[in-house]
């Protein structure tokens, strides 16, 4: 019998013996009462602050101790202060872990940036942490400000103590979260033992509570000593051998008095302390075998002929970079190391110096390199399935049938394929020639994607040549509506037409005139891609030659146009298109001169808006860049390089206009004042014709077309099929013969020198025939009166006119620089008027 635990009954009196009753007390056996125990413990493990836990400390802490019990608590006690020091040495190798783990995961390990970054990270301050970033480049040019501009090391320093104390506490605890987990796997394991143990003595209960105890400071101290900033880590090179020789002689002992989840700890714990004695043998080890990099002498640049040296330099001079104040020599500038990398990256990659300054302004020098080893390599063939005649699945089918190893580009793209091999050559398949698909790189589907045509829209691509992008467009519009497909290069149009016949598009009417006019002619589009003529700087691997020709007076050309086409291509579509009004942006360029900096300049003129591409990878478009400030929803447009998504360099912008008035404050403004007169003159008319450069070949092959030519509308086609009559409600204003005709006045069928003009084209095409012929008529009028003059003269007849200046002969007509007639006609037409 014994008593009640709670009475329920009510006492009958404060009786002297039921107040000094204790609650009563349940006799555990000793198996129950060490199971409680060994539950209660692991439980403090995993949640050291609870409630119940603490009332099993305060419970086990009361009890009184035997001698046994304190000796065993003294030896706990020296345990826990190795264990201490075990901790402070675990964080050295946690911080070579975390070296490791950057290494696998940082793409700049591909050009062994990295070792050199680790080289110098060793033989600056010990343990201060890595101050370069990842490689994501959404900060690219404010990092390469940073490292390239930056000569502030006392800013520097606090950067990189900060980011070395945030960036340590995720390895921590991942660290702990292993160990942890190892440990349970391993009490697994042990159970038997545990059954064992808790068979022993029932003291041993009280003191394991008291060695749960113990770990939990141990696990607070670890949190610390997490913390805690870590200046004296130097002081800590104890002798790990010694420890291990104590330890394995304690182990036996405490193992004895320990639960299985304490020697699984202390084991895994053993094992971090020896691998991280490892890496550091092995960091000081690397770090021993290289030497600091010592800026070079003038003598020593001028004796250096070999290649790999330049490149061992890049790596050492970005190294150095990467922690400046603890890596520089003391008696060179920030400046001289940034310089020293300009010159060895362009004699190393074969860049002209303007060029790679301006790569140097966009990226930071990691990601430099890697942006210039990515377009030394070719990218992958890419096809688009041409949608108006197949199916991806089959076309792919087909392909592989004929021993072409291929894939689907990626989730972004329905129609692109990535061929990685083929045995047969892609442009002479038999589907290549029924149309089945069109040879494009991949980042040119991106524009097409970003404009994203509608059926029975009236589009416009203004720059289309050799038509890659046009005829995405016209399959994405199912052969419905009318595509515009100009150019200024005739020669570059016959492509276009070729591809147009294969591919089977029946909805596109091709026009060979200047973009800058196109507004002139027709206006009222549903959408516009302009894909700007560009300095070709994110295609170096297909045209190496713009990495050492291009100037500041391209690049200056490049934007000039590029602000004037977009302009035009903005005044071309229409704010109140009931599906679109819109206009996308792009070139083939990674120069923010030609994509950032054009866009701001057409926002600030027109009323245009950006709006988000649609496409959903790709790096934000920047907002600064130098000393310039860009429109913050700049970050709205896309960037795409070699390096990051393994396609040529590319900018995709896109634009809505939301009113199709201009701006009063711009319209006295014209634009061809931010253009000097005699580089407007250039861009018309070069004199001096690099052949290498694509862009100087348009130009030679425009003014050839149109000497040969007249004609702008080089070929048209048959009217559009599909035509849904009356799913359009609104169509912008349009001239007479435009409201009429699906195609907006051009005429869609039969020879160009049949018909009259194109819409709107009448006026503009007239006005300058008149003015030439009257300027003409005048010109041999004089002629023949000099011609005359010289007959009375000489007495004698004219066979052949006198010589005449190379610039005679060319004219000028609306606002074109023109071949006129030469001097052998004006001499036949002298004759003839005789
Ligand atoms: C980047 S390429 C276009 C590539 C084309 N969108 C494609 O996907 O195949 C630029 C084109 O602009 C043309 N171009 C240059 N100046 C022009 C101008 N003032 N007006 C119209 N087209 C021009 C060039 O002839 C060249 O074909």
């Amino acid at each position: 019998m014994g008593r009640k635990v709670n009475l329920e009954r009510p006492k009958k009196g404060p009786g002297r013996k039921a107040r000094k009753q204790p609650e009563p007390v349940f006799q555990f056996s000793k198996d129950e009462s060490a199971y409680r125990h060994q539950v209660a413990r692991m439980f403090c493990v995993a949640r050291p602050a609870s409630q119940s836990c603490l009332a099993i400390h305060r419970e086990d802490s009361n009890k009184k101790l035997s001698r046994h019990q304190k000796e065993r608590l003294k030896k706990r006690e020296i345990t826990k202060q190795k264990l201490k020091e075990e901790q402070k040495k675990k964080k050295t190798a946690k911080k070579a872990t975390k070296v490791v783990v950057n290494n696998t995961f940082d793409p700049a390990e591909i050009f062994n940036v990295e070792k050199s970054r680790q080289k110098y990270q060793q033989l600056g301050q010990k343990g201060k942490p890595q101050s370069v970033a990842s490689n994501g480049h959404q900060n690219g040019a404010e990092k390469g400000r940073n490292l390239f501009d930056s000569d502030n090391e006392m800013d520097e320093d606090e950067r990189q103590t900060t980011a070395g104390v945030k960036g340590k506490a995720p390895v921590k605890k991942s660290q702990m979260k292993k160990f942890l987990q190892q440990a349970e796997s391993e009490d697994e394991s042990d159970s038997d033992e545990e059954d064992v143990d808790s068979d022993v003595e029932g003291e041993e209960d009280d003191e394991d509570a008291e060695s749960v105890d113990g770990e939990e400071d141990d696990y607070d101290d670890e949190e610390e000593l997490g913390e805690e900033e870590e200046d004296d880590e130097d002081d800590d090179d104890d002798d790990e051998e010694e420890d291990d020789d104590d330890d394995d002689e304690e182990d036996a002992e405490d193992d004895e008095d320990m639960l299985p989840i304490e020697a699984a700890n202390k084991k895994l714990k053993k094992r971090m302390a020896r691998e991280q004695k490892e890496a550091d043998e092995e960091m000081a080890d690397a770090a021993g075998n290289r030497e600091r990099f010592v800026f070079p002498t003038d003598e020593e640049l001028a004796q250096t002929t070999n290649l790999q040296d330049v490149n061992i330099r890049i790596k050492d001079v970005i190294g150095v970079l990467s922690d400046f104040s603890a890596n520089r020599d003391p008696e060179r500038s920030r400046c001289e190391y940034v310089d020293l990398l300009r010159k060895d990256l362009c004699l190393y990659y074969s860049y002209n110096d303007y060029f790679m300054g301006l790569l140097m302004n966009i990226f930071s020098p990691n990601e430099l390199l890697e942006f210039l080893e990515a377009s030394e390599l070719q990218r992958p063939v890419t096809i688009r399935t041409n949608s108006l005649k197949t199916r991806r699945r089959d076309l792919a089918q087909s392909l592989i049938n004929r021993g072409i190893n291929l894939d689907p580009i990626g989730k972004w793209s329905k129609e692109g394929l990535v061929v990685y091999s083929s045995q047969v050559p892609l442009g002479a398949t038999p589907e290549y020639l029924a149309g089945h698909y069109m040879l494009q790189g991949g980042s040119s589907l991106l524009p097409v994607m970003a404009l994203a045509p509608e059926e029975n829209e009236r589009i416009l691509d203004m720059c289309a040549a050799p038509g890659g992008k046009s005829s995405h467009i016209a399959a994405l519009m199912k052969n419905t509506g009318v595509l515009f497909v100009n150019d200024a290069n005739k020669e570059r149009l016959r492509a276009v037409l070729g591809n147009f016949h294969r591919l089977g598009i029946q909805n596109a009417v091709i026009t060979c005139v200047d973009g800058i006019k196109y507004s002139d002619i027709m206006k009222g589009f549903d959408r516009v891609l302009l894909d700007a003529p560009c300095t070709g700087s994110g295609v170096i691997s297909k045209d190496p030659s713009v990495k050492a020709t291009k100037t500041d007076i391209d690049v200056q050309r490049c934007y000039n146009l590029q602000r004037r086409l977009l302009l035009t291509a903005i005044d071309c579509l229409s704010a109140s298109s009931s599906t679109g009004g819109y206009l996308v942006y792009s070139t083939c360029s990674i120069l923010p001169e030609e994509n950032e900096w054009v866009i701001d300049f057409a926002l600030k003129r027109r009323n245009v808006r950006l709006v988000p591409t649609g496409l959903d990878f790709g790096v934000e478009g920047m907002t600064r860049y130098g000393a310039h400030r860009f429109h913050p929803m700049m970050k709205l447009t896309r960037r795409f390089y070699p390096h990051t998504h393994n396609l040529d360099g590319f900018f995709v912008a896109k634009l809505q206009k939301f009113s199709d008035a201009i701006p009063k404050s711009v319209t006295d403004e014209p634009v061809e004042d931010e253009v000097p007169e005699e580089e407007q003159e250039e861009m018309k008319l070069p004199k001096k014709i690099d052949k290498r450069d694509w862009y100087y070949k348009d130009i030679i092959e425009e003014r050839k077309a149109q000497r040969e030519d007249t004609n702008h509308v080089v070929k048209v086609f048959q009217k559009p099929t599909n035509v849904k009559k009356g799913t359009k409600k609104s169509k912008p204003p349009q001239t007479e013969s435009s409201a009429k005709d699906p195609t907006g006045g051009v005429p869609v069928s039969g020879d160009a020198k049949q018909q009259p003009s194109m819409n709107g084209g009448k006026k503009q095409r007239t006005v300058p025939v008149k003015k030439t012929e009257a300027r003409e008529t005048e010109e041999a009028l004089r002629l023949k009166k000099k011609l005359q003059q010289v007959q009375e003269q000489n007495g004698k007849k004219v066979g052949g006119g006198p010589r005449q200046s190379k610039n005679n002969g060319m004219k000028k007509a609306g606002g074109r620089v023109q071949k006129g007639a030469s001097f052998k006609k004006k001499v036949g037409k002298v004759r003839k008027v005789k």
